[in-house]
């Protein structure tokens, strides 16, 4: 063998060995990896076991025994101490920190012994709540903690609750009463710790009718506290949406995502805090239950409205902490872990409790029937308030706190009903007053209308006994009973202003009146409530003056809220609301409905609350009637001695440059001489004007005829009242008489009627004593004035007005007729017909329609072209307007004028009060 081979042996077997020795280290490193995986594993098997039954509980617990003794579990036991008490070090002050922290949560009764608290009323009435609420304390070993081993260190445990969360309490056998316990200590630290009346509990169990929580029983006579019917939950969860949706509206309005920012910003509380209380059984609720409650529970926290949840199952949206009993001392909390057992603090002393609810409910009571009066409704300062985005004002009170009704974007208009003498029109004085007082009348301009015979708005204007005003009045219409066209008039100018005010949206590229005021800063855009009680009088006949409200009142109660014209409509109830039916969309739009005691018909059906309502009340709801809407308020006197007057006469001082409202009374005629549209006429116009009557309208407009040189500008007065004949003849001439300068027309006065002729001549005294040339004509010599007149027609020059007063009375006269002449009949009908174009105009007054008739012959009607008709009816007048048909039945005081040159249809108008009538 050679070398060679030898050589190659050698290498081989080392490089053998080498490799031997490579694997036996590998192999020695696996296994001491899996030793050491497998003693890990054992480790964290232990350490699994450990923690799942507790490190304190490790040296007993049977599920360990078998590890007693054994090495692993030894080592495992004391690194996991070394790591609690690693942890547990840096939390050795913890208990005290948590004590401290507990103590400014949970200040006073949210946080202290009973003994300091218990029967004594809250003070609390701010903006904030407590943060946490005491309900037990809990202990932890001091050694744990790095302390002396064998001490125990104990802190307090509360939870949170207003604003912050809702609380799932979960029994178990046998500890209603400590449930009971439990929730009692909580709700009587709430209630300690507010003021009376700032906090109303709903209670509602599944099992119990009445001894829910018994100590409270005094407080249920009060609405701190309301017991709710077991079978019912749906009315309870449907009274907290009514909260949730309104309380969201008014937060969301004011630009607050939360009742609680809300009140942090304004330092005001303006709501209560609401805890509804829910003992189930620990059955799930019904699914549409269910579901209710879960929408209720994600809103109410907002809404400052805590639920309390008892044996409930549900998995509620928004923040819940849970407490979860384990006996009837102990429990474990959210708030701690479930490594912390909780020792529940004990019952409160039953008799106590009750004590102390007594004298909440007592100081409940004493402020409710506490004096609250119409100042009470007003703000110290006057006229602070913007209405760009609503208008709001306190209107009363209840259990003195203060309720508000709102008039904006989700309720633009209201409805108020209640039997005569209820509180309407008071109501309405406390509502004004206080919106009167808040906006200024560059905010809030007041259409105020009332059907009613009497006179209950007719203090807001300027008066004999009071020279006051209310500065936000622009029109004030009383005794209208008989003038509905005068609430037609107020709702035409609403419904023209809304036309205004949309289009200059539209011009600003806007699409309500907040933002058209944010455009338009110098514009001039107050929001305009318009009053309009017993309005069921627009109604009241089957003819157009009901079909044209019902038309216009339909389009304001749907398009007025976005232009800021809101509607407030008040009715003795079912006469009223009767009027509603087929006008749904009027009703529907009045979101906001205030009924009073015994109103029938303004709440939803099933809605009751005005039944028992008790006098000087309102119901004030803003939720279209639904009874979760409702909102009981004593209503203040604010119409007697020292309330509405006075605030009147403070307003008036103030806004005094704010022009006085115009007043239509219907019982009073109106006087030419205070007309501006009467004092204002100047001679110079080609077209003067002869005046007849006051036009029923919101703006002080009168009535007349145009009389320019052209065919058929004569004036015929029909009808027998001789009263008014002469007030209508007497103003149109006095009115022309204004418009001549003296010696430039003639006014010749014809009498056919010997008892007008006094007032005759005294017309006729006046124009001349204004330098007019004013002949009296008595009857005798009419009929050779008329052919004088007649004959001299081709040749007139200057204006000149035949007034003739009872044309019909020289009819017989006029018809006779001589062979082959012309008779006076014929003269006259040729002034009619060729006068005004030579400006000659007949102002004639005949008794009847069928003597005008006679009097222009066959297809003379077009030589009338304006007419004032006063005791006739309307089916006579065909004839006169263009054939159609003219519904008009005569009333006291009233006429109806037409003139075809400006007059689709007859309109009714005032004659005017003359003085010298009175002197006859
Ligand atoms: N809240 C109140 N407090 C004290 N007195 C009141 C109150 N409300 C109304 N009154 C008084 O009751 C009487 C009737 O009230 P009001 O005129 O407001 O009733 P109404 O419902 O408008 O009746 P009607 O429809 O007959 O006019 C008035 O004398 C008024 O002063």
């Amino acid at each position: 063998m050679g070398r060679k081979v030898v050589e190659q042996r050698a290498r081989v077997t080392h490089a053998l060995e080498a490799l031997r020795h490579r694997i036996g280290l590998a192999l020695g490193a696996a296994g001491n990896a899996h030793s050491d995986a497998e003693h890990e594993l054992t480790k964290l098997r232990l350490e699994q076991l450990v923690l799942s039954v507790g490190l304190d509980r490790a040296g007993t617990d049977s599920a360990l025994a078998e590890y007693r003794g054994d090495p692993a579990m030894a080592a495992v036991l004391s690194w996991l101490e070394s790591v609690r008490s690693r942890f547990y070090a840096d939390w050795a002050d913890g208990p005290d920190e948590l004590r401290r922290l507990v103590a400014s949560a949970a200040p006073g009764p949210a946080g202290r012994p009973p003994s300091e608290w218990l029967g004594k009323l809250g003070t609390e009435d701010g903006p904030a709540s407590p943060g946490l609420w005491r309900i037990g304390e809990a202990s932890v070993d001091g050694a744990s903690v790095g302390r002396t081993p064998g001490t125990t260190l104990s802190f307090d445990v509360a939870v949170p609750l207003l604003d912050e969360s809702h609380l799932s309490i979960t029994s178990v056998p046998k500890t209603r009463a400590t449930v009971d316990a439990l929730v009692e200590n909580l709700l009587m630290r709430v209630l300690s710790t507010f003021a009376p009346g700032a906090v109303k509990v709903h209670l509602w169990d599944v099992g119990q009718l009445t001894a829910v929580l018994p100590n409270f029983y005094a407080l249920s006579r009060t609405s701190a506290v309301t017991v709710h019917d077991p079978t019912r939950l749906v009315d309870l969860l449907d009274e907290l949406a009514g909260h949730i949706r309104r309380i969201h509206t008014q937060t969301m309005q004011a630009g607050y995502a939360s009742l609680r920012a809300l009140r942090e910003a304004t330092g005001k509380r303006v709501e209560p805090w609401r805890i509804a209380v829910l003992y189930g059984n620990g059955e799930d609720l019904a699914p549409e239950h269910l579901r209710d409650l879960k929408r209720v529970a994600s809103g109410a926290l907002a809404a400052g409205i805590s639920l309390v949840l008892v044996d409930v199952p549900t998995v509620l949206g928004g923040s819940v902490e849970t407490i979860s009993l384990l006996d009837d001392r102990r429990a474990v909390t959210s708030m701690t872990g479930a490594g912390v057992e909780v020792r529940l603090d004990s019952p409160l002393p039953g008799g106590q409790v009750a004590n102390a609810a007594a004298r909440i409910a007592e100081a409940i009571v004493t402020r409710q029937g506490g004096p609250r009066s119409f100042a009470d409704l007003l703000p110290t300062e006057f006229g602070q308030e913007c209405s760009a985005r609503e208008l709001r004002t306190p209107v009363g009170f209840h259990e003195g706190e203060p309720v508000d009704v709102v008039i904006g974007d989700a309720t633009p208009h209201a409805l108020i009903g209640g039997p005569s003498g209820s509180g309407k029109t008071n109501f309405l004085y406390a509502l004004l007053g206080g919106l009167a007082a808040r906006y200024s009348p560059d905010e809030l301009a007041l259409y105020l209308l009332d059907f009613k015979e009497g006179v209950s708005f007719a203090g807001l204007a300027p008066g004999k006994k009071d020279e006051s005003w209310l500065p936000h009045a622009r029109l004030v219409g009383v005794n209208v009973n008989t003038d509905r066209e005068f609430g037609l008039a107020l709702l035409r100018f609403l419904s023209d202003e809304m036309r205004r005010r949309s289009a200059a949206a539209k011009e600003f590229e806007v699409t309500n009146i907040a933002e058209l005021r944010e455009a338009d800063p110098n514009g001039h855009w107050p929001r305009i409530v318009a009053v309009i009680d017993e309005f069921q009088y627009l109604f009241a006949e089957r003819d157009s003056v009901t079909a044209m409200a019902t038309s216009l009142l339909e389009d304001l109660a749907r398009r007025g809220r976005s232009q800021g014209i809101h509607l407030i409509l008040a009715s003795q109830d079912i006469a009223g609301i009767d009027a509603f039916w087929g006008k749904p969309a009027v009703f529907e739009q009045c979101t906001l409905r205030i009924a009073m005691p015994k109103a029938r018909r303004v709440l939803a059906e099933s809605n009751q609350a005005a039944v028992s309502a008790p006098r000087w009340h309102a119901v004030v709801n803003h939720e279209s009637g639904v009874a979760h809407g409702n909102q009981l308020a004593h209503i203040p006197d604010a119409s007697g001695k020292n309330t509405f007057p006075v605030l009147q006469r403070q307003l008036w001082q103030r806004y005094a440059s704010h022009g006085r409202p115009r007043l239509f009374d219907g019982a009073v005629a109106p006087r030419l001489d205070e007309l501006t549209a009467f004092t204002a006429l100047a001679p110079g116009s080609s077209r003067p004007r002869a005046l007849v009557g006051l036009s029923i309208e919101v703006a002080d407009n009168a009535h007349g005829v145009e009389l320019p040189a052209a065919p058929g500008r004569n004036l015929a007065v029909l009808g027998s009242s001789t009263a008014e004949a002469l007030s209508v003849l007497d103003a149109a001439t006095r009115s022309l008489a204004r418009q001549h300068a003296p010696g430039t027309a003639e006014f010749v006065l014809g009498c056919a009627v010997d008892r007008c002729l006094d007032d005759v001549r005294a017309l006729g005294d006046d124009l001349a004593a204004l330098g007019h040339k004013a002949p009296v004509v008595p009857a005798s010599e009419l009929p050779a004035l008329i052919a004088e007149r007649a004959a001299q027609l081709s040749e007139a020059d200057g204006e000149c007005y035949l007034v003739l007063y009872g044309v019909d009375a020289v009819l017989p006269a006029l018809e006779h007729k001589e062979p082959g002449r012309p008779s006076g009949l014929d003269h006259l009908r040729a002034l009619l017909k060729q006068g005004p174009v030579k400006g000659l105009h007949v102002l004639g007054w005949w008794r009847g329609v069928a003597r005008l008739k006679d009097t222009l012959g066959f297809g003379g009607t077009e030589d009338i072209g304006a007419w004032v008709a006063l005791d006739v009816q309307g089916s006579e007048l065909a004839a006169f307007c263009a054939g159609q048909v003219v519904h008009w039945a005569p009333r006291a005081g009233r006429a109806l004028f037409f003139d075809r040159s400006t007059h689709a249809s007859p309109e009714v108008t005032v004659p005017f009060h003359r003085p010298e009538a009175d002197h006859a």
